[in-house]
């Protein structure tokens, strides 16, 4: 697994500080991240990635730090958006997990079977020549999904990946989630997503208010909002 450092880490939007002063070091293959609306979630997972930067203190994986290293961090870490349209860039829905494969140079007939295979594993065949942005909201959230996992990153980072899934589809993710290799961070408020996690961090108003297996975790996290 990877080491994701958070060292005293803030952001501030204008005047509101939204993480405020984090400390984590994320060795463990699946953690969860829970929390209110607003709490700082997206913004501390966005980090991991670079898609946000630090106001103070400093992210690193594997000791990169994001700073100055965003573009070679991001090669290695998937990030599955909330909103599945900001990631949703081809027409088609094959075409568009096949375009996370652009980079990889891979021959056309390997890359073709990797999009099958992903196709297969979500369920998507059937969809596959069906206009993207023409998909329901939870067969979007499959596609961005499937979209990132394609490439195999080594970290996937997924904000609210179930918020749009019908049960069926949200236990395919979950079934999904803990089969995969990678490391794996999860924002969710679909807490029995996380059950079978290693670890959930707990935030409340930009600081981490527990830190936990899941199930102390999750319970400290239902008092809190109770
Ligand atoms: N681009 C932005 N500009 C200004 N403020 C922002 C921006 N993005 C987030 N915020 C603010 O930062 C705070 C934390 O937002 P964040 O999205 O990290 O919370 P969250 O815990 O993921 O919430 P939710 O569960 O509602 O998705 C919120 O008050 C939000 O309004």
């Amino acid at each position: 697994m990877s080491q994701i450092a958070f060292d005293h880490v803030s952001h501030r939007f204008d005047a509101e500080t939204v993480v405020d002063d984090v400390s984590l070091v994320l060795r463990e293959h699946r953690i969860g991240i829970v929390g209110a609306n607003g709490s700082g979630k997206s913004t501390l997972a966005r980090m991991v990635n670079g898609l946000v930067l630090p106001t103070a203190g400093r992210v690193t994986v594997d000791g990169l730090d994001l700073a100055r290293h965003a573009r070679e961090v991001r090669r290695r870490v998937g990030f599955v958006f909330t909103n599945a349209d900001n990631q949703i860039v081809m027409p088609t829905v094959r075409e568009d997990v096949a375009f996370t494969l652009r980079r990889h140079k891979l021959p056309a007939t390997d890359a073709a079977a990797r999009v099958d295979a992903v196709l297969d594993r979500f369920g998507l065949t059937e969809l596959a020549d069906r206009p993207a942005h023409r998909l329901s909201g939870g067969q979007k959230q499959l596609l961005a999904i499937a979209s990132v996992l394609v490439a195999e990153p080594d970290i996937v980072v997924a904000d609210e990946p179930t918020t749009l899934l019908d049960a069926r589809n949200a236990r395919r993710i979950a079934e999904h989630f803990a089969s995969l290799e990678q490391q794996l961070i999860v924002v969710s408020h679909h807490l029995e997503l996380l059950e079978g996690f290693d670890r959930v961090i707990v935030m409340e108003a930009g600081r981490v208010v527990a830190d936990d297996a899941p199930r102390p975790a999750l319970d400290a996290y239902r008092a809190l909002i109770a």
